[in-house]
């Protein structure tokens, strides 16, 4: 299978700090992988790297066989990168329609004088379809503000998937959820098409193995070890690191 993400030899220093020490990671079309480990590991940093917000310190990111490691977050879309972040995106006050209405806009150029062009109805009605993608069909008219906790983070994952991106990046997406609520979000993302390649950094160790297909555990900058969801689950050295770390924090 091709490699739509590859992560080679990437570090990254802030200051005298290297929160990843020689990174690689190569990303499967289709794949769901899961990156997990304790505080401090370097999750997010090599996620931030992947999204193009950060830019690492050495070592290349190639994204559908181009070169990105120096390029800016805002070409990722058109890489057909989209991500979700942990910290709600959507318009309080805008419903859930209109807010992914903006999110197809943006994708599209095209903030200017829309609402009055005919391509505004067209776009009015792809909203409702992607809004119901997420299981949110019968709030496409609610105040994004009113919406429980866990569609909002539905509608973040519309916003995101309205560009229609071949990756999604998903940034601790159970993060403040109930159990019912990350029930729901792992159910949802199953449904999603399995063409679409997962890459997600994530806490709750649950979601994150009923997800993804392999498992990427890192510590202290690096990658300790990888495996199916199985064979992480079962090896003492994870075990240790991992869980060791979080029972003491
Ligand atoms: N902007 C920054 N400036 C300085 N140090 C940073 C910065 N961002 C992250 N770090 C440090 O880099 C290391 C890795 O952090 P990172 O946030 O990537 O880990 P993480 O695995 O995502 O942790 P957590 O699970 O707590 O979010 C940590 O020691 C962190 O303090």
């Amino acid at each position: 299978m091709a490699s739509v993400v590859q992560v080679s030899g990437v570090t990254v220093a802030f200051g005298g700090l290297r929160a990843l020490r020689g990174v690689d990671l190569d990303i499967a079309q289709g794949e769901r992988l899961a990156v997990i480990g304790p505080n401090g590991a370097g999750k997010t940093t090599l996620f931030n790297v992947i999204a193009g917000d950060i830019t690492p310190t050495t070592g290349t990111v190639i994204i559908r066989g181009q070169d990105c490691t120096h390029r800016p977050s805002r070409h990722r879309p058109r890489l057909g990168l989209a991500r979700t972040y942990q910290k709600a995106r959507a318009f309080a006050g805008l419903t859930v329609r209109e807010n992914v209405y903006l999110a197809l806009a943006g994708h599209r150029g095209r903030h200017r004088a829309l609402w009055r062009s005919r391509a505004d109805r067209a776009m009015r009605v792809q909203a409702a379809e992607v809004a119901e993608r997420v299981w949110l069909s019968r709030h496409v008219d609610a105040v994004a503000g009113e919406l429980a906790h866990g569609q909002r983070r539905q509608l973040e994952l519309a916003m995101a998937i309205a560009t229609e991106p071949d990756v999604l990046l998903l940034d601790e997406p159970a993060s403040g959820l109930s159990r019912g609520e990350r029930e729901r979000l792992v159910e949802l993302l199953e449904s999603f098409d399995e063409r679409l390649t997962l890459l997600l950094i994530e806490h709750d160790m649950d979601v994150a193995f009923r997800i993804a297909q392999r498992v990427v555990v890192m510590a202290d900058g690096e990658q300790i070890t990888a495996g199916t969801p199985e064979q992480i689950r079962t090896e003492p050295h994870v075990h240790q690191i991992y869980l060791g770390t979080e029972a003491a924090a």
